[in-house]
């Protein structure tokens, strides 16, 4: 082993280590970890890539790492290191620390497991999420929750070339989605926040499966939304875009703090029909409860969330969830539709959900097939829709 990637290894293991006691109990976890890897003035941002990609390998396969790491230091670093993406960040450490003989990382679960052996033998989701949504645990729904997240951007411009110019003076790679043309997929790992069209508003970070909700209401041109829940406001640019000029988004969310942000951002992409209110009130024609839940759809992006949800978080998502839907309900014009989102996988936090709402308010009824979007199914966060029109 090089002594550069000997010294790296031996960070790692010193980072794993400290944050090791937080790993099951700490939701704000990834803040925490960007602001311990800013802490180290020895780190070049090139370093905090490298240890951030390695820790989160770590706590996405945290059962497997633990059980390496009973064995020996240098059990732990093989397995992360042969587990961790092959981004620029990581292919030097990865040359040095894996063993020669060891194969090309898999891209099944099953796979990997299988050349890791005994210290793999534990399932990487908890056990009891199984009854909450079983295609989890089946590939290659297991294959797309073990893998680094897409970087997907939204085009929040009618003049996209700009952007797309910018991108390749960069020398950056990208693509854009099939599904929705304002998505855009960087494939370089670089910081899009320093780019001059993130400043000037011509983009937005957004994954393709968050785009792809609001398409599944189909709001019109020209009509007016509440969005119930905007939080920073990822959706609300979206809508406000979706709606044009002549349609307009209500905004609300109980933390002041996001909408000020969401604001900030309004303004930045130039949206001029975007208000803010902390007491919503009136018809609207179309009603976004993207609801708050515990983000099992982001356990990719998130893996920490993985070992920090419980039970009990699930039922108490699920009851605030029942009580959004059924306080911004009225706010349906007849013959407006109520758009129910989240990114959870589990069918307590949606299916059950949606067919609780739609008994105790049988003039809403199902205007389209509710809509799961799986992490497989297009390489995105997992995100659940449920459309309802109230009836005229
Ligand atoms: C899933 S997040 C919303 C994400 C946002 N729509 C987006 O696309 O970026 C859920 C939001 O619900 C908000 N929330 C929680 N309780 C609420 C309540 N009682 N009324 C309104 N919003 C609430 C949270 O503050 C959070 O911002």
């Amino acid at each position: 082993m090089d002594s550069h990637a000997a010294n790296q290894a031996r960070t790692f293991l010193a980072l794993f280590a400290e944050l090791r006691p937080l790993l099951r109990t700490d939701r704000n976890l990834p803040a925490r970890l960007q602001q311990r890897l800013a802490r180290e003035r020895r780190f070049g941002s090139r370093d905090r890539r490298l240890y951030r990609e390695l820790l989160y390998t770590a706590i996405r396969h945290l059962p497997w790492i633990e059980a390496a790491l009973a064995i020996s230091d240098v059990t732990a670093i093989h397995a992360t290191a042969w587990l961790a993406a092959d981004v620029p960040a990581t292919r030097q450490l990865k040359t040095a620390l894996v063993p020669t003989d060891w194969p090309e990382l898999p891209p099944t679960v099953a796979a990997k497991a299988a050349h890791l052996g005994e210290i793999a033998r534990a399932s990487l989701l908890p056990d009891w999420f199984h009854a909450h949504c079983p295609a989890a645990f089946e590939s290659p729904n297991l294959d797309a929750l073990h893998t680094r997240s897409p970087l997907w951007l939204r085009l929040q411009t009618d003049k996209p070339e700009k952007v797309f110019t910018e991108f390749n003076a960069r020398g950056w790679t990208w693509r854009t989605s099939d599904l929705i043309p304002d998505a855009l997929e960087l494939l370089t790992e670089s910081d899009v926040t320093q780019t001059d069209a993130y400043t000037h508003g011509l983009i937005e970070i957004q994954d393709l499966g968050s785009q792809l909700i609001l398409t599944s209401a189909a709001p019109q041109p020209g009509t007016r939304w509440l969005d119930a829940c905007a939080g920073a406001g990822g959706k609300t640019l979206q809508l406000a875009r979706l709606l044009g000029p002549t349609g307009h988004v209500t905004a609300h969310d109980i933390r002041p703090a996001a909408l000020a942000e969401l604001q900030t951002r309004a303004s930045r992409a130039g949206l001029r029909n975007v208000s803010v209110s902390p007491a919503p009130a009136g018809l609207f024609d179309g009603v976004l409860v993207d609801a708050p839940c515990t983000g099992s759809g982001t356990w990719r992006r998130s893996p920490h969330l993985k070992w920090c949800t419980t039970e009990a978080d699930i039922a108490s998502a699920a009851k605030l969830q029942r009580e959004l839907l059924t306080r911004f309900a009225p706010h349906v014009r007849p013959g407006g539709h109520l758009l129910y989102a989240t990114c959870s996988l589990s069918r307590v936090e949606n299916e059950d959900i949606a067919t609780a709402f739609h008994a105790a308010h049988p003039h809403f009824t199902a205007a389209s097939p509710a809509r799961t979007i799986l992490p497989a199914t297009h390489n995105t966060d997992a995100f659940f829709a449920a459309t309802f029109r109230r009836e005229l």
